[in-house]
């Protein structure tokens, strides 16, 4: 499996103190050097960490491909638009929440999707929706006209700490079923959302083969602060490469 580093939390970081540093471009090249397939960063609506600048920088200096996450709205289209990264992930967002809460209901929002993605499409963009292992969301994704989509992990990262053994085979279930019918469609198939250094090998046991590329970032950054990026991306890419 591949390995996108979300370098958000080391903004979160910097916004405490609304200073210079740390610098997720900075932490974006230290990822790519030590492995990482790719970077991906989230500019959300209220620019808690993220900032547009790091978004510019990041897509001008890094080598890998660039993933970015945001919420459908006419200013974000604006902005990736302009930036033009490699990858945008449409993803819900709610002010008032802590984290990414689950996928897009694409289903209900179908027609406004498929225009929504046209100008990505036109300028070569992949287009990736962050979906709950569902297949009703799975199938309205390829009929959206995405081209690939990010299966949520949230619950099976909670499932897993708390150790509940029956619900979360069932979660497994869900994730191999969705991901087996993107792959059916034509779609590519990625993950993520709370997977930590404990959980990812159950994860990559269960979905090698079906899942090619795992989008991670609090657990990389938080063991970060004590290892160091280097080594805190280079023991993640260890656990979940063949
Ligand atoms: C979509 C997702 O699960 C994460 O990539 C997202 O970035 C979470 O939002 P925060 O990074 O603001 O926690
Ligand atoms: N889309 C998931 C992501 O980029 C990182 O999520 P997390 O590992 O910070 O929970």
């Amino acid at each position: 499996m591949r390995l996108g580093v979300n370098i958000d939390h080391v903004a979160t970081l910097r916004q405490a103190r609304k200073t210079f540093e740390p610098s997720p471009v900075f932490a974006a090249l230290i990822a790519q050097q030590a492995g990482a397939d790719q970077i991906t960063l989230h500019l959300r609506e209220d620019r808690r960490h993220i900032q547009d600048r790091d978004l510019e920088l990041i897509k001008e200096l890094v080598i890998v491909p660039v993933n970015l996450e945001m919420a459908p709205t006419e200013e974000m289209r604006q902005i990736a638009l302009r930036v033009k990264p490699n990858r945008i992930t449409l993803v819900p967002e709610r002010r008032e929440e802590i984290t990414t809460e689950g996928g897009l209901n694409i289903a209900s929002m179908k027609d406004f999707l498929k225009d929504y993605i046209e100008p990505f499409k036109s300028a070569g963009i992949e287009v990736s929706f962050f979906i709950e292992p569902d297949i009703q969301q799975v199938m309205a994704s390829k009929e959206a006209g995405a081209d690939a989509v990010e299966l949520h992990t949230g619950r099976y990262a909670n499932l897993w700490k708390e150790n509940n053994r029956r619900d979360l085979e069932e979660e497994i279930e869900k994730l191999k079923k969705a991901g087996m019918e993107a792959k059916r469609l034509g779609l590519r198939v990625y993950a993520g959302h709370g997977l930590t250094y404990q959980n990812v090998r159950d994860f990559v046991r269960e979905l090698r083969g079906i899942v090619e590329e795992l989008n991670v970032g609090h657990s990389i950054i938080s063991n970060s602060v004590i290892f160091g990026l280097e080594r805190a991306v280079k023991e993640f890419l260890s656990l979940i490469k063949d």
